[in-house]
């Protein structure tokens, strides 16, 4: 088998930069000369404090920043690039291409309207399929993401379901249309610990069977330790280091990795010799 002439990363972000022109705020860019790329199949963990810019890179890169917030650079989705495309073509590029699972899945759920209707949805935009196909297509995303009693779940309303089971069915809502990369904007931040465990087991088991790529966004390097291989750091919108998760862990060069990594070794310890946390 002959090599592919051109690699298509799932996602490249090169020079990316964003300004609020309006504001005439002195403070400059809110994100500066970012770059990084994802390779098919990949997981890439995005790490920053609190405004340190990781929400507005996702943003960014699905084409969705707030009004008065503009892109400079390239984003590369797929190999089609985002910045300065039109709407029409970013919402063909977002599902089929790239999703995103958000910290808060009322987010992405319509309270007003049954799971399994908000499920079918996604999955009608990219396949025709009778009543029952498409019933039985539902209930196998339910399944797929780990929930049980999924007759009870399709049937229930948003607020009718647990926290977990309301991000379950999120990231079945964001698989649904068969995307090559998945956005995980800090999915456990609201969680408690024992659902955010299973949110993450499920995310990697997914992500390997699938084979997708994934862009996976949080403050907490211990909770990126458990799904991704590398990492970026952002620190106010800027990247500070980057590196294989093993060896920034192993060999923290640049001050706030060796902050982070101190901090999480710490959780670490106090979760496991907890009258140390007294
Ligand atoms: N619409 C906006 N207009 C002006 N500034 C904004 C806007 N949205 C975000 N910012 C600013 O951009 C910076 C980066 O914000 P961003 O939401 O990307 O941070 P973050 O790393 O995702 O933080 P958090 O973890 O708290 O969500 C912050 O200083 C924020 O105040």
């Amino acid at each position: 088998m002959t090599e592919p002439l051109l690699r298509v990363d799932a996602l490249s972000v090169d020079s990316l930069s964003v300004d609020s022109p309006g504001s005439g705020s002195p403070g400059g860019a809110l994100l500066r000369d970012v770059s990084f790329e994802l390779a098919a199949g990949e997981r890439l963990g995005l790490i920053g404090e609190s405004g340190s810019g990781k929400s507005l890179t996702a943003l960014s890169i699905t084409g969705l920043l707030p009004d008065g917030l503009a892109a400079d650079g390239s984003i590369l989705l797929g190999g089609a690039q985002v910045v300065g495309s039109r709407e029409r073509d970013l919402v063909e590029l977002r599902g089929r291409v790239a999703s995103v699972v958000f910290q808060e899945p009322l987010t992405a759920l319509d309270p007003l309207m049954r799971l399994g209707r908000q499920i079918a949805e996604p999955i009608q935009r990219y396949r025709t399929l009778s009543r029952a196909e498409l019933r039985a297509a539902v209930r196998d995303a339910l399944v797929e993401v780990g929930l049980d009693e999924v007759d009870r779940i399709a049937r229930a309303y948003p607020h009718e379901v647990s926290g977990g089971q309301r991000q379950r069915v999120a990231i079945a809502m964001a698989l649904a249309t068969r995307p090559q990369l998945l956005i995980a904007d800090e999915p456990t931040t609201a969680l408690d610990v024992t659902v955010q465990a299973g949110i993450l087991d499920l995310l990697d088991r997914v992500i390997s069977e699938r084979g997708m790529s994934l862009l996976f966004i949080s403050h907490d390097l211990a909770v990126v330790s458990r799904v991704a291989d590398r990492v970026v750091l952002l620190r106010h919108g800027e990247v500070v280091d980057r590196g294989s998760l093993a060896d920034l862990i192993a060999r923290p060069q640049h001050p706030y990795t060796r902050e982070l990594v101190a901090g999480a070794r710490e959780l670490d310890s106090a979760i496991d010799n907890p009258g140390s946390l007294a």
